[in-house]
């Protein structure tokens, strides 16, 4: 079985990051997000093993201990990482695995994985980024304020990563989004994977 591809995703809080990928996810098939593990406390309306992994701080760091996380940070005060495991089960069934994550973690991965797929989605303005954190409704005031602060060194990364994604009008993010996934796919070196029997009966 040929491996999957993994695509990194990263924005500045409420850039809508979330949004794009789930409706990416619904949109083709083959692809998974990797489930976090994290010791933030679990918004109204979130579910543990869906959305993340909920654990306390002593299990994540007894998880870094046992070099069970492919890639962890510390992002708002509180960590969050990947599990390795997961990870590869994933990529070995073929699956391609998209990591949302901050650009801590997304340069630990591709010193692993150099041939990881990066993207950097921006928010139009700073304004509409507020207004998309602030009517979320998920947060209180201080931790809208606290990740408008830290949106700017955030967005300072972005030219460590493959493309850009301005997520405006949302349509056209997910087009974009979804054209980055499908010209990966479309790679002579990844259809020769996937297809070497009908190159090799074409050319025989
Ligand atoms: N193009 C868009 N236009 C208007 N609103 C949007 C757009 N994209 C996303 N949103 C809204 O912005 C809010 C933030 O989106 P989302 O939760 O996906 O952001 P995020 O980048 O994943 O944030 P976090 O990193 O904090 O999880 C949501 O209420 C979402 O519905
Ligand atoms: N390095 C990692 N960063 C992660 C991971 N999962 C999420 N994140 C980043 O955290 C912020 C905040 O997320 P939120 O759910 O609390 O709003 C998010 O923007 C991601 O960039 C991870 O596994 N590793």
């Amino acid at each position: 079985m040929p491996q999957g591809t993994l695509f990194i995703v990263s924005a500045p809080s409420g850039a809508g990051k979330t949004s794009l990928v789930r409706e990416l996810i619904e949109s083709l098939d083959g692809i998974q997000v990797s489930v976090s593990h994290t010791t933030r406390p679990r918004r109204e309306g979130e579910v543990d093993g869906v959305n993340y992994h909920f654990v306390d701080q002593a299990e994540f760091e007894k998880m870094i201990a046992e070099g069970d996380f492919f890639e962890h940070a510390r992002v708002f005060d509180n960590y969050y990482g990947t599990s390795r495991r997961a990870v590869e089960n994933l990529l070995a069934a073929g699956q391609d695995v998209i990591l949302e994550i901050d650009w801590q973690g997304a340069r630990q991965v591709r010193e692993q994985v150099p041939a990881a797929v990066s993207i950097f989605i921006l928010p139009p303005s700073r304004e509409e980024l507020e207004r998309r954190l602030s009517s979320r409704g998920t947060d209180e005031h201080a931790v809208v304020a606290s990740r408008m602060r830290e949106a700017v060194s955030e967005m300072s990364h972005f030219d460590e990563y493959d493309y850009l994604v301005i997520n405006d009008d949302f349509t056209t993010a997910q087009r974009e989004l979804q054209s980055l996934v499908i010209a990966r796919r479309l790679t002579a070196e990844r259809m020769h994977e996937r297809h070497a029997p009908l190159l090799a009966a074409l050319l025989s």
